[in-house]
């Protein structure tokens, strides 16, 4: 049972997954426990199992949080079993002094830093500093069951699941349990996408039925937890299928982490090549529905107004550059849909009736759509960017009402002669003061949600973001500390933190170039971006924007 080197076992994470279908008798299953980074803490009870033991052994002991190290099953000479293949195992027992002085190093590991990116399900989409990615962070969760072919103090995890939570065998885990919440109703997901790009062991041209993978993947995994990023193996008419969720949306607040059910909706997506989806259901089912507890977010009243009509639309408002459309793009890409991205002053046009003419124009293919296909139309979405521009109260122009029949004719097209159920509309904009409220009725941008600037947590997740890849490819330097700089860049707009970023990385490439030769004279492999690049880049930016 062979500890990995110091240096690997320190950069291993937590461990995590999905359960695959050789890791869960759902007889047998105990409930989801989340693996979280978390330093090392003694154990509290000799008499704690993870593997092999009993339920109530699991449940009694869960709540602590557990020092682990990861072996495999050849390590311990064991041999594949039919049931149990491709399981490596992480075994618990009480950490050395040196384990010890680890769990001290821990916290500044890349490995740390990396997942400091997780958070804890989001009580709210709403949540005005929560980025797209963020909400694809969070702590991974499995469901473990008693497994006898284990040792005490084992947990064992599939290659996908190592994978997901980047963990080498050997590597230290921590575990704690995760207490889903108490109104289940309202943890299930309505919406699940999955990538099925990740399916290596698929070598000749397959045709995935979409309808009855979806059933089948129901039957199977109902009432397991299911997290964004997270990747399910399973076995579907002898494939082997590794499925990534690319989207989840959960009933209550869209939370992205929740229970799979026999209600969720599920889209698959493939890139091109040797999965081709069939019976896809060509519209991808509306992601918010009247299971979603308005109140909760804060939009008091309107519930039987919407009933179980689809929501039509969103105002995404706030100050600039903080993801308001990225947000609005990333949906409408991952739902499948077809998206047309408009700025509202482009539609704006001097000449009498071409502004009318532009708005209808948008619209058209969405009603030829809902008139001739109906229910089995595909979903289109229009983003409306600076929205205000084509939006504007009426009666406030003074001239020739001009703002005002096109107001009412945006109005009376999203209205549609036939109700468009079809399409969904997001529309962002830095005034909401300006909007003409009619926009704001049900039936039109019935949810609002006010995207501000980033708080220090989200500014240390919008950096992570942005420098992932640097930190990937080891380009950071060492003394570089995403943390402090969430701390110097208060009242910075994610737009700003990514140009922090983009500003130090061109520092740093700079400095690796020769003057007035423009070319490269440094090694790629010692490029580093340091933090000293970072600094001068913080103050740059605030710089461009008026803010030193
Ligand atoms: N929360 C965030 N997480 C990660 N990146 C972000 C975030 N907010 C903004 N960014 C970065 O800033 C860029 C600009 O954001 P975006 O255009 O979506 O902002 P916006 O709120 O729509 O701004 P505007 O009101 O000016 O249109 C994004 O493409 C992204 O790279």
């Amino acid at each position: 049972m062979g500890l990995l080197p110091e240096s690997k076992a320190q950069g291993t994470g937590p461990v995590l997954g999905a359960s695959d279908e050789h890791s869960v008798d759902p007889a047998r299953v105990m409930g989801p426990v989340q693996v979280a980074p978390r330093p090392m803490e003694p154990l509290s009870s000799p008499s704690a199992h993870y593997a092999g033991d009993s339920h109530s052994a699991m449940r009694t002991t869960a709540l602590t949080t557990l020092p682990l190290v990861a072996t495999n099953r050849a390590e311990r000479g064991e041999r594949k079993s039919k049931f149990h293949p491709k399981i490596s195992t992480v075994s618990r027992r009480p950490p050395s002094g040196s384990e010890l002085k680890d769990a001290a190093r821990f916290p500044s590991s890349s490995a740390t830093r990396r997942w400091r990116r997780g958070t804890p399900p989001p009580t709210s989409m709403a949540d005005p500093r929560r980025s797209p990615e963020s909400l694809l962070c969070l702590w991974p969760l499995i469901a473990f069951k008693p497994l006898d072919s284990l040792r005490t103090g084992e947990i064992a995890l599939n290659g996908s699941q190592r994978k997901w939570a980047a963990a080498n065998l050997g590597g230290r885990v921590t575990v704690s349990r995760y207490q889903p919440p108490a109104d289940t109703a309202s943890f299930n997901l309505v919406f699940l996408a999955l990538d099925l790009t990740t399916s290596l062991t698929i070598r000749k041209a397959t045709e995935l039925k979409a309808d009855e993978f979806g059933r089948y993947l129901k039957n199977r995994y109902s009432g397991q937890v299911i997290s964004p990023g997270q990747i399910v193996s399973t076995r579907f008419e002898n494939i082997k299928y590794a499925c990534r969720v690319t989207l989840s949306i959960g009933a209550d607040h869209m939370n992205p982490q929740g229970f799979l059910s026999r209600d969720t909706n599920i889209a698959f997506e493939a890139a091109a090549g040797r999965i081709k989806i069939v019976n896809q259901d060509p519209r991808p089912p509306p992601i918010i529905k009247d299971t979603i507890d308005l109140k909760r977010m804060g939009i008091g009243g309107l519930s039987h107004h919407i009933g179980i009509r689809n929501v039509r639309g969103m105002l995404l408002f706030g100050p600039p550059g903080n993801g308001k459309t990225m947000i609005a793009r990333k949906v409408a890409n991952l739902l499948n849909a077809k998206v047309q991205t408009v700025s509202g002053p482009s539609l704006l046009d001097p000449y009498f009736g071409t502004t009318e003419r532009n708005v209808r124009e948008l619209f058209e293919p969405i009603i030829k759509d809902q008139v001739k296909l109906g229910e089995k139309s595909p979903l289109h979405v229009i983003i409306f960017d600076e929205f205000d521009a084509i939006a504007m109260k009426r009666g406030r122009s003074s001239g020739s009402g001009h703002t005002d029949i096109m107001v009412n004719q945006l109005l009376t097209m999203m209205d549609g002669l036939t109700p468009l159920d079809n399409l969904l509309v997001f529309a962002t904009t830095n005034r909401r003061d300006l909007i003409d409220e009619a926009f704001l009725r049900p039936g039109r941008l019935e949810i609002e949600i006010e995207i501000g600037l980033p708080d220090l947590a989200a500014r240390q997740e919008i950096l992570e973001i942005h420098t992932a890849k640097l930190l990937e490819n080891h380009y950071l330097d060492g003394d570089v500390s995403i943390e402090n700089l969430a701390h110097r860049t208060d009242g910075y707009s994610g737009a700003m933190l990514e140009g922090v970023v983009k500003s130090a990385v061109s520092a740093a490439l700079q400095r690796n170039i020769a003057p007035n030769h423009l070319v490269w004279t440094g090694d790629y492999n010692a490029f580093k971006v340091l933090e000293s690049d970072f600094v001068a880049a913080v103050t740059e930016v605030a710089r461009e924007h008026g803010n030193d």
